[in-house]
């Protein structure tokens, strides 16, 4: 199973999640106010950084525009997109026709109380090109997005048994948690998780020891 870390903004956060037994680490491009938010040059430097370490970059954005994108994937040489807003599946199609080869496209899905906010779209995603699909949750005022809420089991099994991508699992997810989880870490289709909130030190950095212990709690044996 895959574990990916959300919002790392230095390289030395990087590093901590590699020894933490991260396979992926997510870069922020195109978060409007977000406070792990980098510039083009930040994500190109961190993205190496990653590289460098064994870790998958992966960009997680907002943005809905494939053109910038598709520049910073290029420019960045990021092997994953992780589209976390409303993006319509149009933006996976041209992600998908106009990206490099090879190109790994997360599409999350939003669940507030149980129900898929893009419930009618996951066929359009899945014919557009998506790899696999991220199930998050979304706060009672709408915040997407590093919320630390957790989503409901039945809920998650459901959506991944009317979908047809493997899922990363997402939503306040922490050491303390997993067995919440059976039905979706049981489910065929279960490809790994990613957590922020529980992977953050008292200073708001990404936490070598934190993120350690969601991987052991989460990682078979
Ligand atoms: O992490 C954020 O604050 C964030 C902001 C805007 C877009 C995406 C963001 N995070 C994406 C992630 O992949 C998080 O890991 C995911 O939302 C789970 O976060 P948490 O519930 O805090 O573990």
């Amino acid at each position: 199973m895959l574990v990916k870390f959300c919002g790392a903004t230095t390289a030395a956060e990087i590093g901590d999640m590699a020894e933490a037994g991260a396979d992926l680490v997510g870069l922020w491009y195109r978060v409007p106010g977000g406070p792990a938010e980098l510039s083009s040059g930040q994500l190109a430097e961190l993205a190496a950084a990653a590289r460098e370490r064994g870790v998958a970059p992966v960009l997680v954005t907002f943005a809905a525009e494939p053109a910038p994108l598709l520049a910073a994937v290029a420019a960045a040489s990021v092997p994953w997109v992780q589209l976390h807003g409303y993006q319509p599946p149009s933006v996976v199609r041209a992600l998908r026709r106009d990206g490099p080869p090879g190109l790994k496209i997360a599409k999350v899905l939003h669940l507030k109380d149980g129900a898929c906010a893009e419930r009618g779209l996951t066929a359009a995603y899945e014919r557009a090109g998506a790899d696999c699909f991220l199930y998050d949750a979304v706060a009672p005022d709408g915040r997407i997005g590093s919320t630390a809420r957790t989503l409901d089991d039945a809920a998650v099994t459901a959506l991944a048994d009317r979908t047809g991508l493997p899922f990363l699992l997402a939503g306040g997810l922490h050491a303390g948690n997993r067995e919440a989880f059976a039905g979706a870490v049981a489910h065929p289709r279960f490809l790994g998780i990613d957590a922020d909130s529980a992977a953050r030190g008292a200073g708001g950095l990404l936490d070598a020891g934190r993120a350690a212990a969601v991987t052991r709690a989460w990682r078979p044996r």
